[in-house]
């Protein structure tokens, strides 16, 4: 997988050099390249944005810059199999049904906008060019493109086959948040008593049956608690 990161501050993505991404990259599995995109500017300045036409606060990003990237970096001929990414408060959710369907292609370029955002002409060019997901992390403002690539980046790369170091992990992951839409239970480890607080019994029992069933009402009841969006009339009967 070739991941390209277009930003105006590609220092963010020195860190993907580091830790699990760092080995996904050493071997091989991920191949990670950050651009400048005041590379594509002429002016002694490099200026990337300009005033928003029709008025209002704050910059926008200008379309040429992004354009003579593109060419460079993604090529002048339309090319489905590469999935172009714009991080955006006005995307559509991103969810780990979207980093599962990211992780199985074979070439991610991100974009990532600053000040109010990009000229709509450079999502809509890219759409007549490539695969777009405008996405969104959340119902908050970011500074910048920069943090929510990062994030979609771990999302999608440790779903890439052979990239956990124990899949087992992610096949018990599938049973949690997002996918039978449920949050995952709470988690305990040794020691059984810590600072006054226990383990719960049954997770010491042995009793398998009796283990999966406290688990199953646990994230029910967190779901219920915390995510009413998630559930739905008969997420008991469901589950
Ligand atoms: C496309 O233009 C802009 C402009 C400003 C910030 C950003 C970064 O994205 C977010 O802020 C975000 C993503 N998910 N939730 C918030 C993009």
């Amino acid at each position: 997988m070739r991941l390209d990161y277009l930003s105006i501050f590609p220092g963010y993505f020195d860190v993907l050099g580091i830790s699990l991404l760092g080995k996904a990259a050493v071997n091989g599995l991920v191949d990670v390249y950050a651009h400048d995109l005041r590379d594509w500017t002429h002016d002694r300045h490099r200026t990337v944005d300009d005033t928003p036409c029709g008025g209002g606060a704050g910059m926008v990003m200008k379309p040429d810059p992004w354009g003579e990237a593109f060419d460079e970096i993604i090529g002048t001929e339309p090319d489905p199999s590469v999935h172009v990414v714009f991080p955006s408060p006005s995307g559509e959710p991103f969810t780990q049904s979207v980093a599962h369907d990211l992780s199985s292609v074979e070439r991610i370029v991100f974009c990532c906008g600053r000040y109010e955002g990009i000229d709509h002409r450079v999502i809509d060019y890219a759409r007549s060019m490539w695969t777009v997901h405008e996405v969104s992390l959340g119902d908050y403002v970011l500074n910048g493109g920069e943090v929510a690539a990062l994030a979609i980046t771990e999302a999608v790369v440790r779903l890439v086959p052979g990239f956990m170091g124990n899949p087992q992990s992610l096949a018990e992951e599938s049973f949690s948040a997002g996918q039978d839409g449920l949050l995952e239970y709470p988690l305990f480890t040794r020691p059984v008593s810590w600072r006054g607080l226990d383990v719960p019994e049954v997770l010491m029992s042995g009793h398998h049956g009796r283990i999966a069933k406290w688990r199953r009402d646990e994230s029910i009841r967190l779901t219920r608690e915390r995510r009413p969006d998630l559930t739905d009339s008969d997420v008991s009967a469901r589950h």
